[in-house]
């Protein structure tokens, strides 16, 4: 009995803990892992976290695991708790720009991912970083790259060992680099469990001899509204392939994957398709950003931007 209340206290202390740690690690949801809707779960058009729930075969609730401490110092306000003091294809005639790199951004309606944009919280290294992406960004588009969007992220678990897959950017602003995906693949797993990532574009069209952009830092899980809003503007197909998709798991056939989709369609006939819990956003909250310009005889340009440990930005060239 007694051992059993002191269980019991340590879970509530523990959970405490949790609870003011670093928001980056807190916000994972619970990785009570994937459950294809049940026959006969909740019906209606199901959008809220509430009918979303409905929509699982109840599992046993385990709690959310506490992040395993990862190997940064987190530099949110929260985070001093959690320190461990521790040729390239057919060429395109385009008109010449001046390589001047302080210009400031055109102004466009169809500026692709970028969502909004407020200076004042930006220090101006920064600022200048993100307006400079911004126009790349732009010139990638007018320069007819297949898909500017496609970044390679790469990751590491608490093995160190580093992975790296491509996925594509959603959004970004000041607050960061999104992209989609599933919490329980290997990616999701291995950020869950170290939550840093670095980001890399190649578009190989831009300027002279193409552009890499290498951009470094932390990473936390956008908020539900934000996964919500993104999740119910994709295809209808994609909706139902984020729940038929056990993301990097063994999969038996072709044949197995299709008759689950077939499955989960019938599921969510004649209403709206609600976004699995474990399918989300992630943001890429720069902490270094570094612009690579070709140049003949490998006599390439570097521009690093980086942020101290005090959150003050800076910038300064490197040698190619
Ligand atoms: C161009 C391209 C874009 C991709 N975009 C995404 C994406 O946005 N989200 C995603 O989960 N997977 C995306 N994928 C698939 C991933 O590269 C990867 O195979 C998958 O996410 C599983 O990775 P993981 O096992 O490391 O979690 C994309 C693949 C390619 C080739
Ligand atoms: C598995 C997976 N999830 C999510 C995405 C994000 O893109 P979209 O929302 O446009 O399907 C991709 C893009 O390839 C993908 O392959």
């Amino acid at each position: 009995m007694r051992r059993a209340r002191r269980a019991a206290a340590s879970a509530r202390f523990r959970a405490r803990a949790r609870d003011r740690a670093c928001p980056a690690a807190r916000a994972w949801p619970a990785a009570d892992g994937f459950r294809a809707p049940s026959a006969g779960a909740g019906r209606g058009s199901g959008r809220s976290r509430r009918s979303t729930r409905r929509l699982r075969a109840a599992p046993a609730r385990r709690p959310t695991p506490r992040p395993a401490r990862p190997a940064w110092i987190c530099r949110c306000p929260a985070g001093p708790r959690w320190r461990t003091r521790g040729c390239r294809g057919p060429r395109r005639r385009r008109a010449r720009r001046p390589r001047t790199r302080a210009e400031s951004p055109p102004e466009r309606a169809d500026a692709g991912t970028r969502t909004s944009r407020d200076n004042s919280a930006m220090t101006e290294p920064y600022a200048e970083a993100l307006a400079t992406f911004d126009r790349l960004f732009d010139e990638a588009a007018a320069a007819g790259e297949p898909d500017r969007t496609a970044m390679v992220i790469a990751t590491a678990g608490l093995d160190g060992r580093p992975a790296a897959r491509n996925v594509l950017l959603k959004a970004h602003d000041e607050r960061g680099f999104v992209f989609y995906t599933h919490l329980n693949g290997r990616k999701g797993r291995e950020l869950q469990a170290n939550p840093r990532a670095a980001l890399l574009f190649y578009w190989p069209r831009v300027r002279e001899g193409g552009v890499q952009v290498r951009i470094e830092g932390a990473v936390e899980i956008v908020g539900d509204a934000e996964a919500d809003a993104y999740f119910a503007g994709r295809p209808r197909l994609s909706q139902l392939g984020a729940w038929a998709s056990k993301q990097s798991e063994t999969l038996e056939s072709r044949e197995a994957f299709e008759q689950r989709l077939a499955q989960i369609e019938k599921e969510f006939e004649g209403r709206d398709v609600p976004r699995p819990p474990r399918w989300s956003g992630l943001r890429v909250k720069p902490e270094r950003i570094e612009f690579w310009y070709a140049a003949t005889y490998r006599l390439h340009e570097r521009h690093l931007y980086e942020c101290d440990c005090t959150g003050k930005w800076s910038k300064r060239m490197l040698y190619p």
